[in-house]
């Protein structure tokens, strides 16, 4: 966490209140898996898919931030429930998912927003923190991804994933780790959208640009201070711009859209400079003119 602790993001009631294109029919009748569903993204898309009528299962490791989310949706009138889970656990993920499917009896979508990185230089990286963002995001990701098709498959009966992950188009300094593992989603998602296509299973991803939300308390204060300048637009995006990404590729809009990475950076994977650990002498080139 951040000396100042400072607090990021949208709340909830600024996520039950925000505007947006949707129909509140567009998920009727499904049910939305959100893994880190009470962090800053997976709120946003817990809000958005329950506003449009589906029924959201939200799980984090945290049982209080699970408490208090479901909470707020169900006092607004959503369906909603939260469990606790770490994704890095197969056998927590499996079990999981056989409490849902007997629970809900099906799963249309799931989002796999339950991740994160700390950033440090990759030289630096100890075994234990390589392996924390290696299991958390490219093992995690995958038990979610493997536990639900496997379900799918076996009702006969298809869903949609769709993973959040990170911009990998460039070096993004001080997350080598993340970038790893992200590249590795990316691709596994590219290939299973193929091979799980006959099982009428789509698999996207998303990658956010700089979103502010709590997530951001593990980087400094001076390293926040830049993000706004990371793309073209000069302004960081909101968790909601992520959701409604995460909206158009489970509803009907993104039916015929599968193994693809949909990008929503402010155009910063085309310009702009990103340093989680503060930009190196080495890089200050306009100073050395
Ligand atoms: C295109 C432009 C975008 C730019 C924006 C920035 C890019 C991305 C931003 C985001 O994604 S923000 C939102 C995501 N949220 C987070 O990242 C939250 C913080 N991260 C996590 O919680 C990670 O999931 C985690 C670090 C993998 C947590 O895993 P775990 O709970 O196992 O962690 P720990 O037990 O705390 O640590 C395990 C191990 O990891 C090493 N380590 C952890 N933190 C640091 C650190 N700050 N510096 C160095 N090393 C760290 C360390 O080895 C830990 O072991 P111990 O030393 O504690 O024994
Ligand atoms: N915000 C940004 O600028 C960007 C975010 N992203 C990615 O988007 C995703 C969501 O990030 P964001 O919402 O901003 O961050 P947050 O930190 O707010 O949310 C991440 C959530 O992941 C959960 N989580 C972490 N590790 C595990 C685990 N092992 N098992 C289950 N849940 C876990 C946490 O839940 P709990 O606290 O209960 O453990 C937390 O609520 C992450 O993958 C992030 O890296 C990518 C690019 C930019």
């Amino acid at each position: 966490m951040a000396e100042d602790g400072q607090r990021f993001g949208l709340s909830d009631a600024e996520l039950a209140a925000h505007r947006t294109v949707f129909a509140g029919d567009a998920m009727e009748g499904q049910v939305a898996v959100i893994s880190g569903g009470a962090g800053g993204i997976g709120r946003a898309v817990a809000w958005l898919y329950a506003r449009m009528g589906a029924r959201v299962v939200v799980t984090g490791r945290k049982q209080e931030k699970l408490d208090a989310l479901v909470a707020a949706l169900t006092e607004a009138g959503h369906a909603a429930r939260g469990e606790v889970l770490d994704v890095r656990s197969r056998e927590s993920v499996d079990a999981f998912w056989t409490r849902v499917w007997e629970a809900e009896g099906r799963v249309d979508t799931l989002v796999n927003s339950a991740g994160g990185q700390f950033p440090q230089a990759a030289i630096d990286f100890s075994p234990k923190g390589w392996d924390a963002v290696i299991n958390t995001n490219l093992n995690g990701t995958w038990h979610m991804m493997q536990a639900a098709a496997q379900r799918w498959r076996d009702a006969g009966k298809g869903g949609n994933i769709v993973n959040i992950v990170v911009v990998t188009t460039h070096g993004l300094y001080g997350v080598a780790h993340t970038i790893a593992a992200r590249s590795g989603v990316i691709g596994l998602s590219k290939s299973v959208a193929v091979e799980w296509a006959p099982l009428g299973i789509r698999v996207n991803c998303v990658a956010p640009g700089a979103i502010e939300t709590e997530g951001w308390n593990v980087y400094t204060e001076a390293a926040r201070a830049t993000y706004p300048k990371t793309n073209p637009m000069m302004r960081v995006g909101s968790a909601w711009d992520i959701a409604e990404a995460c909206g158009y590729l489970a509803a009907p809009s993104g039916g015929y859209v599968t193994g693809e990475v949909l990008t929503v950076d402010g155009g910063g994977q085309h310009w702009g400079e990103t340093w989680t650990t503060g930009k190196p002498d080495y890089f200050r080139t306009e100073d050395k003119a």
